[in-house]
């Protein structure tokens, strides 16, 4: 299902958080949303998601003004993954997981077979099985990321937003997650700090800007040394992956000076102790 948001428009306080943001993500397009800390990204996925009313513009899901729709409505399409999501309840983890499947239900109806299944496979995928009975509260920031994954997953949405989904997870736990996004199938909508997880996570990159779109394209056509040095201020390096191709961005810290390229030594061992 296609995501499309034209005009999109948040102020506060007379200060534009987002600008004029537009976007068409075709359906099953994964568009990674990156940029500098306080440059609107969180605050655009909020406005997909409803829980910000933004100023001006249209955020459409098939077409439909998300506006237009009832909550539920909006949530049997779109699921969200968003930073606020935390629990003050210490419900299981089997508990969390399944009440993604509540814009399908009623009142207290129970799950189905088919349900289960489908909370037990994106259990599954996201390595938490074995947490199944312990309590949200008790887990690991990483732990209790996987389970909002799950969560978002039993939703089946058609729309999926994220907003920085591999926080809290390590290398492993984000090429599993990231790789799973790749091959799922609903339109993402996905907010990522590390680049190159961006670069080979997305068919296109949206970098923002102080509220608006500097770059929008394939991640080698925006992941550039240029690009990087105007949006996020710093001097990097920009490397082709030696496998997929994918734009690698790499960097020294401050003060590091390049390593100077070491001189062979020709002497063996024996010739020297002679
Ligand atoms: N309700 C609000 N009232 C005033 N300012 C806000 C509000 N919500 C967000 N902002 C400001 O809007 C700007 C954009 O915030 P947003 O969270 O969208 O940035 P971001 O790109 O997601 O940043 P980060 O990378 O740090 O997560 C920030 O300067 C933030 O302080």
């Amino acid at each position: 299902m296609d995501l499309g948001i034209e005009g999109l428009t948040v102020t506060v306080d007379g200060r534009h958080l987002v600008q004029e943001l537009g976007l068409t993500l075709a359906s099953g397009e994964i568009v990674g949303l990156v940029g500098p800390n306080g440059s609107g990204k969180s605050t655009a996925l909020r406005c997909v998601y409803r829980a910000l009313k933004p100023s001006g513009g249209v955020v459409r899901v098939g077409g439909d003004d998300v506006a237009q729709m009832t909550l539920r409505e909006t949530a049997r399409r779109v699921a969200a993954l968003t930073q606020e999501a935390q629990s003050d309840f210490d419900f299981t983890v089997d508990e969390v997981v399944a009440l993604g499947r509540t814009p399908f239900k009623s009142g207290n109806e129970p799950l189905t077979a088919a349900e289960r299944d489908l909370c037990r496979d994106a259990m599954r995928h996201t390595d938490i099985a074995h947490l199944a009975d312990r309590g949200i509260l008790s887990l690991s920031g990483g732990e209790r990321q996987r389970v909002m994954i799950a969560r978002a997953l039993v939703q089946e949405p058609q729309v999926l937003v994220l907003d920085e989904p591999t926080n809290h997870l390590d290398i492993r736990h984000q090429i599993a997650v990231l790789g799973r996004l790749r091959g799922s199938g609903p339109t993402c909508l996905v907010v990522l700090h590390d680049l190159n997880l961006a670069a080979a996570t997305c068919d296109r990159l949206v970098v923002l800007s102080e509220g608006r779109a500097a770059a929008v394209g394939p991640p080698a056509d925006v992941l550039t040394e240029q690009l990087i040095a105007e949006v996020f201020g710093v001097d990097v390096t920009v490397v082709p992956h030696p496998l997929t191709g994918d734009p690698q961005v790499l960097f020294t810290l401050p003060g590091v000076e390049a390593a100077q390229q070491s001189v062979p030594d020709t002497e063996t061992p024996t010739e020297k102790s002679e």
